[in-house]
């Protein structure tokens, strides 16, 4: 039975349902265990196929009872795995029971929370079995490692650490009243409640804090006067080491620049305990998490863990939705006990390419609060309103009293913040609606037959959002040909700054309607135009992003460079160079050492977050897409600052993403939530 099952996912394979790898991944364990049941074939060729689209684990439970959804394959893909299992065990527990009794599957029984990988009886499996969920044994141990950190750090007591008071809470030392008066000069009262308030006051109570929120509610405001608070209520403000980190170099530097700004906004009458200008130089410079914890080539392990913990008392962690299991896990372990981390980001974007979907798992009580008795006496003791009744439980997790969500737009309220609240409540006649009808010209829809209805827009932009890719070509026509390197950088940095105001973002990577063709496409009609002047594979204008981290380099995925002949005295250009922007500085890297790069005027939604835009294009393709879905279209959405238009090759494609969740399989929550069996 067994060769016919290795023979039928070899077919899956070329059907394109499964990976190579998949199929391989099958076979491997039919060579480790020949005796092994075919439900433990078919469990790990579809365990692997998972953990490739982002799923941490197969829960047999949704394999059983909703294949269709968790795969996504067609009508014939369909009926091959029902064929299949037809003839395997009846039910969930049958399934559970021949799995575990594979000595390729250890059991993860314990429903304690710990940091320790709890499979270590069985520490050869490849596979470990919790619950009715299957792992490929590293993510089962990271779920554990990152819900036993969370638990001890929002758990934990922070005595001592800000500030001495008679009123304690939670015995955490911290002085009430010191922080209600210093809230109040921060956060004026409004009469209502003030959620970002309430933010900062949670984030000091504890060492684990997630705020998350819409684009433009405040999350980076609110950090930046949550570090004014740390540094006025700490006793030794000038030891205290504050770290800033995001998951792209791109959102590391928006993190810096946005908490300079919001800093210097803060009252000029507020006591930081130290001068405004001494807090900025503390914070230091923002660092991807790669460099911070000293990712290196050709290995998982990081150079900052539990033993060689990170030299920080508070870190700020921004694009938190980006992060991807084995990265917090990682993470959560380099930071020392007593640290306090606070995750910032947006519950409802896109979770991160890579397995887990971490944040959202986190934030699954952030809209309903469920804060009990303690947090509602805190949060009127430290804000001087009461939480709102509809946000109380008296049940609510450890978890939930650490997470609060931010409600209010400070920066979208017009077109564009209507139809990501559309998008969001998956109202697709509203948000359709928004699209054809608004008349600002700030939104536009666009149906087209081809995908070459998209050149027009990146040449030129459209009525109501003129420029497209035409701004920043215009820009690097004008290289200064006289002038110091000053000039020179001055002009590069502007080319860079001109590109970044548009962008194309594509919902796949293949095809006509996906990067790959359009950037070609582009490229082409650029050429045609007499706009840029192509010659091989690198010419001076390029846009490139970087695919793969090269710490050497000092590159990281997702940095965004444009290609310029270097500076030389004279008339005389240099060689070509790729141009990064690192906040005002700028960086560049000799092409000839670029091996991982790949043009950049189309991008993909996944990788465009943490970037904003002026005028952003979403283009959905002409076929129906798995990769189509409410977060997606929100997280291309939420990219534009100005305008923003959608391009569907397909009219149902659009009412079709927003019906479609994307739901990643995760035991993290059952974990947080004291389950583990
Ligand atoms: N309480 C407030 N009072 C006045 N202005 C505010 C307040 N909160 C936020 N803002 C302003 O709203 C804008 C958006 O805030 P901020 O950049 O912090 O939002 P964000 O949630 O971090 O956005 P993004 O999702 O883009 O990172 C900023 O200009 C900020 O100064």
């Amino acid at each position: 039975m067994n060769a016919a099952l290795l023979i039928e996912l070899k077919a899956w394979r070329e059907a394109g349902w499964l990976r190579r790898l998949d199929a391989a991944f099958a076979g491997f364990m039919a060579e480790l265990d020949p005796q092994a049941a075919p439900e433990l074939l078919l469990a790990s060729a579809l365990l692997s196929h998972l953990e490739g689209q982002g799923h941490s684990c197969l829960d047999l439970a949704v394999l059983l009872s909703d294949p269709d959804t968790l795969l996504g394959w067609n009508l014939e893909g369909q009926q091959r795995l029902q064929a299949q299992l037809q003839n395997l065990a009846p039910n969930v527990a049958a399934w559970r029971a021949v799995l575990c009794a594979s000595p390729l599957v250890a059991l993860d029984a314990h429903a304690r929370i710990d940091t320790r990988d709890q499979a270590n009886a069985n520490a050869n499996s490849p596979l470990v079995m919790r619950g009715t969920r299957l792992y490929l044994r590293r993510y089962c141990a990271y779920e554990r490692r990152v819900a036993g950190q969370v638990m001890l750090r929002c758990r934990a007591d922070l005595a001592g650490d800000v500030g001495q008071g008679a009123q304690d809470v939670q015995g955490a030392g911290l002085n009430e009243s010191a922080l209600a008066a210093r809230l109040a000069t921060l956060f004026p009262a409004r009469g209502e409640f003030d959620w970002q308030a309430f933010a900062c006051a949670v984030a000091l109570r504890s060492r684990f804090t997630v705020i998350t929120g819409g684009p433009g509610t405040g999350k980076t405001y609110t950090a930046a006067r949550l570090l004014a608070l740390m540094f006025a209520l700490d006793e030794q403000p000038r030891r205290l080491r504050v770290g800033l980190a995001a998951p792209t170099g791109k959102a590391a530097a928006r993190l810096k620049q946005s908490i300079e700004t919001a800093l210097v906004q803060i009252p000029a009458d507020f006591d930081c305990g130290l001068p405004r200008a001494d807090l900025l130089g503390a914070l230091g410079a923002a660092r991807t998490l790669h460099a911070l914890l000293g990712a290196r080539p050709d290995t998982r392990k990081m150079r900052a863990d539990a033993a060689n913990p990170l030299s920080l008392d508070v870190l700020i962690v921004d694009e938190a939705s980006m992060i991807h299991l084995e990265m917090m896990a990682n993470l959560l372990d380099a930071l020392p006990p007593q640290a306090r981390v606070i995750f910032l980001g947006d519950k409802d974007q896109l979770a991160s390419v890579e397995a887990g979907a971490v944040l959202g798992d986190l934030c699954s009580d952030a809209q309903a609060g469920r804060y009990d008795a303690a947090t509602a006496r805190f949060a009127l003791a430290a804000t001087g309103v009461a939480l709102p009744v509809q946000t109380l439980d008296a049940q609510g997790s450890a978890l939930a009293q650490q997470t609060v969500m931010l409600r209010e737009s400070r920066r979208f309220g017009g077109p564009i913040g209507a139809l990501a609240l559309a998008v969001n409540r998956g109202d697709a006649a509203a948000a359709m609606a928004l699209l054809r009808t608004e008349e600002s010209q700030v939104l536009r829809w666009t149906e087209a037959s081809s995908a070459h209805a998209v050149l027009p827009l990146a040449l030129h932009g459209r009525e109501g959002a003129p420029g497209g890719y035409s701004r920043y070509l215009a820009h690097l026509s004008r290289r200064p040909i006289e002038g110091d390197r000053a000039a020179f950088e001055q002009w590069a940095g502007e080319v860079i700054q001109a590109f970044e105001t548009f962008r194309l973002l594509c919902a796949v990577r293949e095809g006509d309607w996906g990067v790959a063709g359009l950037n070609q496409a582009v490229e082409r009609a650029l050429q045609v135009q007499g706009l840029l002047s192509k010659s091989g594979e690198w010419y001076e204008g390029r846009p490139i992003m970087v695919t793969r981290n090269d710490s050497g380099l000092g590159v990281f995925n997702g940095d965004i460079g444009i290609v310029l002949r270097s500076w030389a005295a004279g008339p005389q250009a240099g060689s070509l160079r790729a141009y990064f922007a690192d906040g005002a500085a700028l960086r560049s890297v000799a092409v000839s050492r670029l091996a991982d790069v790949e043009t950049a005027f189309a991008m993909t939604v996944h990788k465009s977050q943490g970037s904003e835009f002026e005028h952003t294009v979403l283009v959905l393709p002409d076929q129906a897409s798995n990769t189509l879905s409410r977060e997606l279209v929100y997280t291309g959405i939420t990219r534009a600052r100005k305008a923003f238009t959608l391009v569907s090759g397909r009219s149902q494609s659009f009412a079709q993403a927003l019906g479609r969740r994307t739901r990643r399989a995760s035991g993290l929550l059952d974990l947080l939530n004291g389950g583990g069996q």
